[in-house]
């Protein structure tokens, strides 16, 4: 699992690399900087002209160190030192005197050269120390990238576009939108999360020194990049000698008159990722509509009508005898008792439980509920239910999506699964894990049905939360990236997920 660390998990990383290897900064700048230079010729037309713009800290050394390569490896550079140059850290001063060695002066912003097709715009004026709004200077060189990059040029940055906040991932209203971005040692929020990651482009880590040894000195609050390897080795390859009780009966209890689809993606894509057994419990007439979908689904009737509630509790318990997770929450008919109702069950049972959709609508209205449980519990969110969860508007929620995720999961002691672009998982403990996979096209409805039912199954086949949550949430969008691949982002809709699923397994071997 890779490690994605904030800027003060940076500087402490640099501070260990000093004290375990006794590397001196200017070595790591001296590296960054020539990884700089290498992504930049990587991009280069023939003959193109490489621009580099530095800042004031040591994101700009890092310019200084990749325009002396560049300069050594015989191509056409024009540097600019962007803001007071007499605060220039103690480590770009010694890099400007290098640059002045080979010959390059520094030139005022204004007397540079316009760039364009062919050429390569270096952009190290901010990296992981930019503390507020780029103002004046900084404001007209951010601007001045962005046409050039209009005009043809492409941009280079030096371990984040200049404008972008590596811990937020949150641009400032002038942001630097970049072709590639070289990440110095370790991979920041800003090159994981949206709507950072689009403006880095391609994210190119590169190591610079810094050391594994270093790594495991960090502490604080991590966030994990999860990895295909790390996913595959979740889930244990089937032995010949096994049956179906071997690998759990999952419980979903969802659907509704008009919503009987829902149930059934649920189902399905429990017994597509491995469940032994899957029974749908849900009010009567829609349960034949549930079950038609596929004669695999088993179904229970609940008796009553209308919105599920208190009255509810004990058939839902009785449903439960026998079975190694719950599903709860797609297309379930809600009324003002269901929230209670599902605290009443959750406190009633020991399985682990994903409530999902209308579930989580249900407890937004008193999430005290959910502290009841005696299984471990994991909520699927997408940004909207996780605006009425936190009690906040959906914009908030996108503004802050590792802290709301990460705040959920530690104070009600749930897993919490924030689906959008890179899905969150944040268990109770306070790690955070980023999903890569996954794609626009599964903006789509009922692929969230998809992954609750992948997450039941890897729940009933006894794999722990927070494992089962971040192994089934990548299978799921690897699903939809296979899939995308298929149908195009415009054409995938929900039901193609349960055919990729199994691609997936393949691939896993499983
Ligand atoms: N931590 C590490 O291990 C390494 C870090 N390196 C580089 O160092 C960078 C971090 O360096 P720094 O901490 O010096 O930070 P930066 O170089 O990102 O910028 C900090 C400087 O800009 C000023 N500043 C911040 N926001 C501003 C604004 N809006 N307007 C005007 N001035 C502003 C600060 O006062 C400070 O002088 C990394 O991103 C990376 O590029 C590399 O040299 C290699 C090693
Ligand atoms: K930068």
């Amino acid at each position: 699992m890779q490690r994605v660390l904030t800027a003060v998990q940076m500087r402490e990383a640099e501070a260990a690399a000093q004290e375990h290897h006794g590397m001196p900064s200017g070595l790591l700048m001296e590296n960054a900087g020539r990884a700089l230079a290498d992504a930049a010729r990587s991009i280069a037309g023939p003959g193109g002209r490489f621009t580099v713009l530095c800042g004031p800290g040591n994101n700009g050394g890092d310019g200084l160190v990749a325009a002396r390569f560049l300069l050594e490896g015989g191509a056409r550079v024009v540097v600019s030192l962007v803001g007071d140059t007499a605060k220039l850290t103690a480590e770009s001063k010694r890099n400007l005197q290098a640059l002045e060695g080979f010959g390059e002066s520094p030139r005022a912003f204004e007397a540079l050269p316009e760039a364009g097709a062919g050429d390569v715009v270096v952009d190290a004026l901010f990296g992981t120390g930019l503390r507020r709004a780029p103002e004046g200077a900084f404001a007209d060189a951010i601007g001045t990238v962005a046409r050039w990059r209009r005009a043809g040029a492409k941009v280079v940055a030096a371990d984040v576009p200049s404008g972008l906040q590596s811990d937020t991932a949150e641009p400032f209203p002038l942001c630097v939108e970049a072709d590639v971005t070289v990440a110095f040692g370790f991979l920041k929020p800003a090159h994981e999360l949206e709507p950072g990651a689009s403006l880095c482009g391609d994210v190119r880590r590169v190591d610079i020194g810094l050391g594994g040894e270093s790594a495991r000195a960090v502490s604080g609050a991590e966030l994990l990049r999860v990895e295909e390897k790390d996913a595959r080795e979740v889930i244990p390859a089937r032995r010949a000698d096994t049956h179906k009780g071997t690998y759990g009966h999952v419980l979903v209890v969802a659907g509704s008159s008009g919503k009987t689809g829902a149930a059934a993606m649920v189902a399905l894509s429990a017994l597509r990722s491995g469940a032994g057994l899957v029974t749908v419990a849900t009010r009567a007439e829609a349960l034949p509509w549930v079950m038609a979908h596929s004669p695999e689904i088993m179904g229970i009737a609940l008796p009553g009508e209308g919105p599920l509630g208190k009255g509810d509790l004990e058939a839902l318990k009785g449903a439960l005898e026998g079975k190694d997770a719950l599903v709860m929450g797609p297309g379930i008919p809600r009324g003002p008792e269901t929230g209670a109702l599902i605290g009443d069950l959750l406190a009633a049972v020991d399985v682990p439980a994903v409530l999902d959709a209308d579930a989580l609508n249900a407890v937004a209205e008193d999430l005290t509920v959910l502290r009841r449980a005696k299984g471990p519990v994991l909520l699927t969110p997408h940004p909207g239910e996780m605006a009425r969860l936190w009690g906040r508007t959906t914009k908030d929620v996108q503004q802050h999506r590792v802290g709301v995720a990460l705040n959920m999961a530690t104070s009600l002691n749930v897993t919490v699964v924030l689906k959008g672009s890179r899905t969150l998982i944040a268990e109770p403990g306070g790690r955070v894990f980023i999903n890569p996979t996954g794609n626009a096209g599964m903006a789509t409805g009922g692929t969230g049905d998809v992954l609750s039912g992948v997450c039941g199954a890897l729940l009933a086949q006894g794999i722990k939360l927070p494992r089962a949550a971040w192994t089934a949430v990548y299978a799921h969008g690897l699903a939809g990236d296979l899939a995308a691949k298929r149908r195009g982002l415009m054409g995938l809709i929900a039901t193609d997920l349960l055919e990729d699923l199994g691609s997936v397994w393949v691939r896993w071997g499983r």
